[in-house]
């Protein structure tokens, strides 16, 4: 039997059992199996052509952004719209059929945005170019999920689903488990909050199912075994998406409304030039950038330059961001104030 095949009887299984107190460690190893023949199906193939030329597109500027939907949602438009790259953008369906980089320019940033082919159900399995933009949204900071205002939100379901299957996890935070694979020592398995989603015997027939015999486990946080299954598999990207709907020029007001409201979602016309505003302002907060100021002692900051970072930055980040862009034109006393919050960093 084929992986493909073991994976939807496994799939079938689930979806034929029911969920209860009785079939609880037969559900958790079935996904435990599950997410390993995943794994496997999605393991670089040798084969050749699979990496797909026109992706290997290189990081570059303060952040990444992907932009992640089907077919003619109007990607390539909000490329052509938000940098000075132009991306051709038509009618028919895979128009695109490369990744496309753009810079957006905001707040003094340099943001790389991708256009990419569309992605349908099956992607992951390597319909259409699916796979290679998989790839490239994992390398991402941010996913701009775009979708059609027009179309029901069935397509955002699938594409959720598609990402999900391959490990990338949207607006989420990883689990707060701690796991370390051991020689030797067997299992031991503590938590330091009360567990409702989980015992150690199911901790363990997970574990086992990794050939795991010997390990570590710390469970912070009141998890479920999709969560450890996602621990063990270290392969988990946790990453923000924004969901842009688009083409609202064709919906009454009280739909964009309705959408507007929903979480994580921001409405706009990239033909009619809608709300890009907002789609920006909203980009910069998901990316968590900043913009953080040089002042030398007894001068007043230099606002005219600054170095972009991500919220939370230490002062070795600081130091690292300067070393690598501008470092000789700092003089070695220097210090760093957050505009916004007037706080000194160190
Ligand atoms: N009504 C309306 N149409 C739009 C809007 N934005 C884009 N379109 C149209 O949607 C069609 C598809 O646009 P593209 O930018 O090619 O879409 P895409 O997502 O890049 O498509 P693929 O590259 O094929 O995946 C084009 O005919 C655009 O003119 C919008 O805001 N409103
Ligand atoms: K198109
Ligand atoms: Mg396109």
């Amino acid at each position: 039997m084929g992986i493909l095949e073991k994976i939807s009887e496994i799939e079938k299984e689930i979806s034929r059992t029911q969920k209860n107190k009785a079939t609880e460690y037969h559900l958790g190893l079935l996904k435990a199996k599950l997410a390993k023949y995943r794994s496997q199906l999605l393991e670089p193939s040798k084969k050749a052509g699979e990496k797909g030329e026109g992706f290997d597109v290189l990081k570059s500027g303060d952040a990444r952004v992907a932009l992640i939907g089907f077919p003619s949602v109007g990607k390539s438009t909000l490329l052509s719209t938000l940098t000075k790259t132009e991306s051709e953008a038509a009618s028919y369906e895979f128009t695109t059929l490369t990744c496309i980089p753009g810079v957006i320019d905001y707040n003094g940033a340099n943001i790389q945005l991708l256009d990419l082919p569309g992605i349908i159900e099956g992607a992951a399995q390597g319909k259409g170019r699916g796979r290679q933009v998989i790839a490239v949204a994992r390398t991402a900071d941010l996913i701009l999920m775009m979708l059609d205002a027009t179309k029901k939100d069935v397509h955002r379901h699938l594409l959720e689903r598609e990402l999900e299957s391959v490990g990338i996890r949207l607006n989420k935070k990883k689990p707060n488990i701690y796991f370390k694979v051991k020689k030797g020592g067997g299992i031991s398995f503590n938590s330091t909050v009360p567990l409702t989603k989980i015992d150690e015997k199911l901790v363990q027939m997970i574990l086992h199912e990794y050939k795991l015999f010997n390990a570590e486990v710390l469970f912070r946080e009141d998890c479920t075994a999709d969560e450890l299954i996602d621990v063990i598999c270290a392969n988990r990207v946790y990453l923000p998406c924004l969901y842009v709907y688009n083409k609202i020029d064709q919906i009454s007001i009280e739909e964009v409304d309705r959408i507007a409201r929903t979480p994580n979602s921001v409405v706009v016309s990239c033909n009619m030039k809608l709300n890009l505003d907002y789609l920006l302002e909203t980009l910069w907060e998901y990316l968590s950038l900043i913009r953080v100021y040089t002042k030398k002692p007894g001068q007043p900051p230099d606002f005219s330059d600054g170095l972009i970072l991500r919220k939370g930055v230490t002062v070795e980040h600081v130091c690292h961001a300067i070393h690598r862009s501008c470092w000789t034109r700092y003089h070695k006393k220097w210090a760093f104030f957050l505009k916004d919050s007037k706080l000194p960093i160190y």
